[in-house]
């Protein structure tokens, strides 16, 4: 008998990005040069280091053990990194916990990390930066190939809707990529995958999982917009919403991603011979493709990218399609936007 079909489905998602991780790793080793003329015959390459988050949830314990499962396979190095914010009391016992089970998981190395959350952006942003750079780190000093993380369908859909109340556009709308981070590092192969296929994995395999108390915490706007938020919808527009939400994302990061390369290549056309951005130029573009190249350009000038929102794009491009001699713009990072005799000047104040 095979195992369970919640077994077979998380082992299949790992087996897929595992599969992609060893393509990308030989694709890089053919395409290094080596550097001396006659070289010396290598050793045989170390077999790839792939590493899980874990944070002891239903998700990324059924993540760890797919991986268990299928690594070694394939001839690859399982390892897991467990990180604790010390934000609740005994969050140090959990920790080790976690260790525990990704020893009997038979995954190694297993690192398990304390750091520090700073204020920052709100509670969960503070933790999520705290939490990547440590796992970024952990994954240099080991020299992982890459690092996996256990975000599901649901998750997507939760991080779509957040971006629609945001109001900021498709970008925002295209969810968490199935590959990001320095050189792809982080990979989410349970992306197309239910919460409730992790969870079901967890249950039939016996692995014990742990419910961070924050993902049930009212104060959290991603917690009401799991526990009520995507209920309702649910009920107002049927089961396959979440399915649809996550469907949105991905066609959103094909049109944000053809987008941002259209801004890219009509930039150099939309600048005079000294380099400044001609007003009647970019009014002849479209909307969606303006903004983008004043973004950049903001960008560019020292504005920070997350502290950059539309209305202050908006703002700015008002200056190109609605002239009413309107004075100076302010942009975070001290950023200044101004219209002088048809050219659009961006440069720090
Ligand atoms: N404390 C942590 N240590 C290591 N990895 C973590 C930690 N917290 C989150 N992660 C990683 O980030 C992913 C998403 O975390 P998030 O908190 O958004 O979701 P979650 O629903 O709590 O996931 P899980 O059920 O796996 O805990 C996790 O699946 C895991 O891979």
């Amino acid at each position: 008998m095979g195992p369970h079909p919640a077994v077979a489905a998380i082992r299949l998602a790992v087996r897929r990005v595992l599969h992609d991780v060893l393509t990308d790793t030989s694709a890089h080793r053919e395409l290094t040069p080596s550097r001396s003329p006659h070289p010396a015959p290598s050793p045989p390459p170390a077999p790839p280091l792939v590493l899980v988050a874990c944070s002891g949830g239903a998700d990324s314990m059924a993540l760890a053990s797919a991986l268990a499962f299928e690594a070694p396979k394939l001839g690859i190095r399982a390892g897991a990194v467990t990180v604790d914010h010390g934000l609740q009391p005994g969050s140090d016992l959990r920790a080790a916990e976690v260790v525990t089970r990704m020893t009997a998981l038979g995954l190694d190395p297993i690192e398990s990390l304390v750091v520090h959350v700073g204020r920052d952006g709100g509670p969960e942003a503070a933790a999520r930066d705290a939490r990547y750079a440590a796992l970024d780190e952990a994954a240099e000093r080991h020299g992982a190939t890459a690092v996996l993380l256990g975000h599901t369908r649901d998750d997507q859909a939760e991080t779509v809707l957040l971006g629609l109340a945001r109001g900021s556009g498709i970008r925002s709308l295209s969810g968490m990529a199935a590959v990001s981070g320095a050189g792809g590092r982080y990979r989410r192969p349970f992306l197309h995958l239910d919460r409730q296929t992790a969870r079901k994995a967890c249950m039939v395999q016996s692995l014990p999982v742990w419910d961070d108390p924050h993902n049930a915490d009212p104060a959290y706007t991603r917690s009401r917009l799991r526990h009520e938020g995507l209920p309702a919808l649910e009920k107002a527009l049927g089961k396959g919403v979440v399915e649809a939400l996550a469907r949105t994302a991905q066609l959103s990061r094909d049109d944000a991603d053809a987008l941002d390369a259209w801004a890219a290549q009509a930039e150099s056309s939309v600048r005079d011979a000294t380099g400044l951005l001609e007003c009647a130029k970019l009014f002849a573009l479209p909307p969606a493709v303006r903004r983008r190249i004043v973004r950049r350009a903001a960008i560019e000038a020292g504005a920070p990218a997350g502290a950059l929102f539309a209305r202050h794009i908006e703002e700015v491009d008002r200056l190109i399609t609605g002239w009413r001699g309107q004075g100076a713009i302010n942009l975070p990072g001290k950023v200044v936007a101004q219209r002088q005799g048809g050219r659009l000047v961006i440069r720090q104040g």
